[in-house]
């Protein structure tokens, strides 16, 4: 089985969010069990200033039935620590911001990056079974496949599986930026590419893929609800009998508590743990105490993350003496605000307002406890990678959040504290609750450190999970020819 993983977002290529984390690791493991994959990415601008090993291998490709006949070329890389062969579709004219979603028209972007994967696939890998895409920005490949190349004697056999991360970014446009796909015009109504009077990408993807899977179990039932389903509810249940959910994993080797290069110190045990928490406040400018438990937020900075739930309680959460680190970017609004609550404490609070690979590492590394507490949560990879360093996740228990974290009791094996209902009360008693084991149950503290260090999020089986997908999607396909 031959595989084309296809991502605007790769580590280490480009990352901006968790999407970025899975296209980097998941291809990786899918090799390691025998699979045949290769991986499609943009030539961002970000790559051309950082990656100069990469290798030409053609030029003077068109897209095939897109509005733009502009030539691209391909590059060749790989992923780090691995055969896992990355090509790079490269247009500089289209992919020339420093910021890979800084681009005025991200539709043209998007479109003929689609379309010219199929070009590239049809030339360069004639015998693909399967594109797995990724997102609204890649949600054209199987639009282009059913509509315009169905009768093409390669393109024409490909299936294709369309993972959603994220129902809320959908790629919502302008008719203009339908009829520049080359897309037949007679899909541009309700039933398909029309969405409201606009064109959607990701409704487009979801209809024609032959499969759709989502990044935990509970996030794919609950898109299929008015309230999680940004109004593509009815869309995802008329195709509920190909929707799955596979929850993500984490790379292992990359965040390995004992040889993480970008950490203070290796992680054997509770008190290597407390060195580099002692490091982090250090570093940091915050008062330097072992029994201050630090808890820290590292994520893009929107209304998706409860941030509102955070503005609401945090200084009645700094009464209870607790430091709270924070790394993002995003709106402005949540923003300034943090910025202001590290300025009105400056020995509490931590405000790193900037995005540092890094620094990240340091703080899951550092942290005692790590908040989570999103409105929605398709996966969720910070809780994971928190764990991996023995730090305890703060969540709501919704989409990967519900899928990953356990509420913990003397007696359970859990490994963190969690509420439901989105409110900012709950939120608090979540984070006194940590708290108090934190100050006042010392014993409990390490055992909830062991089991967070105990919890398995490793790909293994992840890729098993993806393969049985791959395969489920070809079966279709021999299913219909029958
Ligand atoms: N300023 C900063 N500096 C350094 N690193 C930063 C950073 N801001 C964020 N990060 C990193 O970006 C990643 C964020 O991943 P998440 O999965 O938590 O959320 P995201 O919403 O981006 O992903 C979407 O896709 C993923 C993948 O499927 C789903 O898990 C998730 O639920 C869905 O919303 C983490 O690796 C985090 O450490």
């Amino acid at each position: 089985m031959k595989i084309a993983y296809v991502s605007f977002e790769v580590v280490p290529f480009a990352k901006v969010g968790g999407l970025a984390d899975v296209a980097g690791a998941l291809p990786k493991y899918l090799k390691k069990r025998k699979n045949n994959v290769f991986v499609v990415m943009p030539f961002h601008k970000v790559i051309r200033d950082n990656f100069n090993n990469l290798k030409l291998i053609s030029e003077d490709f068109v897209p095939l039935s897109h509005e733009l006949k502009q030539p691209f070329s391909v590059y060749e890389g790989k992923l780090p620590e691995s055969d896992v062969v990355v090509y790079f579709i490269k247009n500089n004219e289209l992919f020339n911001t420093k910021d890979i979603y800084g681009g005025r028209d991200l539709a043209l972007q998007s479109s003929y990056f689609c379309d010219s994967v199929l070009k590239f696939i049809k030339e360069i890998h004639p015998d693909t079974d399967l594109i797995n895409v990724n997102d609204w920005q890649t949600s054209l490949i199987p639009a282009y496949l059913k509509n315009n190349y169905f009768l093409d004697d390669i393109l024409g056999n490909i299936k294709t599986v369309l993972t959603i991360h994220n129902l809320g970014y959908q790629g919502i446009f302008t008719r203009d930026k339908f009829d520049l796909t080359g897309l037949p015009d007679f899909i541009f109504n309700p039933e398909y590419a029309e969405f409201y009077g606009y064109t959607n990408y990701l409704k487009l993807g979801i209809i024609y893929s032959d499969i759709v899977n989502t990044v935990s179990k509970t996030y794919a039932e609950e898109i299929q609800t008015a309230e999680f389903g940004y109004q593509l509810d009815g869309v995802l249940r008329s195709k509920k009998d190909f929707l799955y959910g596979i929850i993500n994993g984490i790379d292992y080797e990359e965040y390995n508590p004992l040889t993480d290069k970008r950490i203070f110190k290796p992680i054997k045990n509770y008190n290597d743990k407390i060195e580099n928490k002692l490091k982090l406040q250090e570093k940091l400018g915050l008062k330097i105490s072992k029994d201050v438990p630090v808890t820290s937020l590292i994520s893009r900075l929107y209304d998706q993350k409860g941030l509102d739930l955070i503005q609401e309680i945090i200084e009645y959460s700094l009464a209870l003496d607790f430091q709270f680190v924070i790394l993002g970017t995003g709106d402005k609004k949540y923003e300034d605000f943090f910025n202001e609550l590290s300025k009105r404490y400056p020995k509490q609070v931590s405000s790193n307002l900037f995005f540092d690979l890094d620094l990240a590492q340091k703080i899951y590394a550092g942290s005692d406890m790590f908040l989570m507490p999103s409105l929605y949560e398709p996966c969720g990879l910070g809780q994971m990678y928190s764990m991996r360093y023995g730090t305890v996740p703060i969540v709501r228990y919704t989409g990967g959040l519900a899928d990953t974290v356990i509420e913990f009791y003397e007696e359970g094996n859990g490994n963190g504290f969690g509420f439901y209902d989105y409110t900012s009360k709950d939120l608090l008693n979540a984070i006194t609750k940590a708290v108090f084991y934190y100050k006042k149950r010392n014993k409990e503290w390490k055992k909830l450190f062991d089991n967070c260090m105990k919890s398995n999020f490793s790909y293994e089986t992840t890729a098993l999970n993806y393969e049985h997908l791959y395969k489920v999607a070809l079966e279709l396909s021999r299913g219909g020819e029958d």
